[in-house]
């Protein structure tokens, strides 16, 4: 398996790379995790992750008021434009006919966008893109996932898994906060579900009369306060800790050699408390930004035609 990360890429040789092999153009995709806040891409050539990059998501208003070639051609521009800008390299230019973007994504290969989504209304929008493939649960290589899991986390689960080894516990500090954990045999355990930092903070601050909105404190907060927006940052982080360091024990009790991957968008923030008031379990964890790609390089390497 190719493992190269995103880390110890270089934007020169991925650059020539990337352009000499453009030619090839169908080894190229393009993967879209869309999660409950966020957009997240990923750029394959092959094997290989090339980049990957955070969007807003798409306006449903603003998208369901477009004709059928506009939103296609909305669609690719929003797929295709982030990666043009970061190559300086015309994708549709490579077409012979240069018309409406929905004619040319007809005509020449226009990378395929591959979707993990947990949010209905986002993944309706992009079946407007020419050529779009939703990734599901029963296409993964895993025992015991139940019907209404997430794919994120079970493509998230499964990307670690092959990455770092059996078993394995991945904690995802997204919207929402999640544990999902499975065994040697890639037998899906169990995980629970919780409200993600942000989350805890807004709902606080927009639930209530009494209480403003506050964001994440770069540092761990004093715990014992005497004002209103360090009490709810203290409440917050150390609530979150705690849970997380028990989760991470209950799991290690039952599994002493697993790995523990932490990813999501509050992930350094997460570990940067944890290592103040947890040093010796934030030790066990493994900082994995790019895990649900190594997900989908292993959908793609499982042979399944897109
Ligand atoms: N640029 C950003 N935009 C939005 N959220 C961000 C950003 N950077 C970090 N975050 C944090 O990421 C969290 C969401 O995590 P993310 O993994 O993007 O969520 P999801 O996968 O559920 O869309 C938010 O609670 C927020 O605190
Ligand atoms: C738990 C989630 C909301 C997490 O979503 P995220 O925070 O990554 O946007 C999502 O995986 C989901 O909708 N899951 C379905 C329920 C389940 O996994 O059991
Ligand atoms: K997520």
């Amino acid at each position: 398996m190719e493992n190269r990360s995103v880390e110890n890429f270089t934007p020169e040789t991925a650059t020539t790379n990337f352009k000499s092999r453009l030619n090839s153009k169908t080894e190229l995709k393009i993967a879209l995790a869309i999660g409950n806040s966020r957009l997240h891409w990923g750029l394959f050539l092959g094997p290989t992750l090339q980049e990957t990059w955070d969007t807003q998501h798409l306006s449903v208003d603003a998208v369901s008021q477009l004709s059928e070639d506009e939103k296609t051609e909305f669609l690719v521009q929003s797929a295709i434009a982030p990666i043009e800008q970061k190559y300086a390299q015309k994708l549709l230019s490579l077409c012979t006919n240069p018309e409406l973007a929905s004619r040319r994504a007809q005509q020449c290969v226009l990378p395929p966008l591959i979707l993990a989504s947990v949010v209905p209304e986002q993944t309706a929008l992009w079946q407007s893109y020419p050529h779009v493939h939703t990734i599901t649960l029963d296409q993964l290589p895993m025992e015991g996932l139940y019907p209404t899991l997430g794919i994120d986390r079970a493509l998230t689960l499964l990307g670690v898994g092959i990455q770092l080894g059996w078993p394995t516990l991945v904690i995802d500090a997204g919207t929402a906060l999640t544990f999902t954990g499975a065994d040697v045999n890639r037998r899906l355990v169990g995980g629970a579900i919780l409200p993600g930092l942000g989350l805890q903070l807004s709902s606080l601050g927009e639930k209530t009369a009494g209480l403003p909105l506050v964001t994440l404190p770069y540092n761990l907060p004093q715990r014992w306060v005497a004002d209103t927006e360090t009490a709810i940052k203290s409440g917050v982080v150390y609530g979150v800790v705690s849970a997380v360091n028990d989760f991470i024990q209950d799991w290690l009790r039952l599994f002493p050699n697993s790995k523990i991957a932490v990813t999501g968008g509050d992930r350094t923030l997460l570990l940067k408390y944890l290592a103040s008031t947890f040093p010796d379990t934030v030790a066990a964890v493994i900082e994995t930004p790019e895990a649900i790609f190594w997900g989908f390089r292993n959908v793609f390497q499982e042979g399944i035609e897109f």
